[in-house]
């Protein structure tokens, strides 16, 4: 299996932080910790862009990365993603970043080291256009927002 090159910049990942690594063979996710030097309080409603001391340069077009919320700290904890969904270009070459928002109601310490959120590779087609009248017809048409279902 081909795997994604992701680069460690900073010296603490390996060391006080556990390398960066699959929860179980069938993981999605690989989770992003928080590269601190000490604990960071996110007050309700505060929202912090946070390191993870990591970088990938994707470099093929075919694949993006997207950082997404943990569960149990989103649900349990209110601790989610400021911009809802991280989009990793292939062309990006920085260290990733994680939006943390606490939308709950209690103060959050994030520590050192925490496992903050999770990044999943995913395949892309990018799109071309066209000018064109009409499709062929489906079932569906041009029916959505409820159309097939409850009003
Ligand atoms: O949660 C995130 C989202 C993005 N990025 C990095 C990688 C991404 O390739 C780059 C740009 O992200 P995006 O295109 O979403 O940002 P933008 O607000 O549209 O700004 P711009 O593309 O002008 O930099 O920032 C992160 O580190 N974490």
């Amino acid at each position: 299996m081909k795997k994604l090159q992701v680069k460690i910049l900073d010296a603490r990942i390996g060391t006080d932080f556990p390398l960066p690594s699959y929860a179980t063979p069938g993981s999605a996710g690989l989770d992003l910790r928080a590269c601190l030097d000490g604990p960071l309080t996110l007050e309700p409603g505060q929202t912090e862009l946070i390191p993870t001391g990591l970088a990938i340069h994707i470099d093929d077009p075919n694949l993006c990365a997207m950082i997404l919320p943990r569960s149990g700290l989103g649900h349990k904890h209110g601790i989610v993603l400021g911009n809802l969904v991280g989009l990793i270009d292939s062309d990006y070459q920085g260290q990733l970043f994680v939006s943390c928002w606490n939308r709950g109601q209690q103060s959050f310490v994030m520590e050192p080291g925490e496992r903050m959120a999770q990044l999943v590779l995913v395949p892309v087609v990018q799109a071309d256009f066209e000018v064109v009248s009409e499709f062929t017809e489906s079932n569906r048409g041009d029916g959505g927002f409820g159309s097939s279902g409850r009003h």
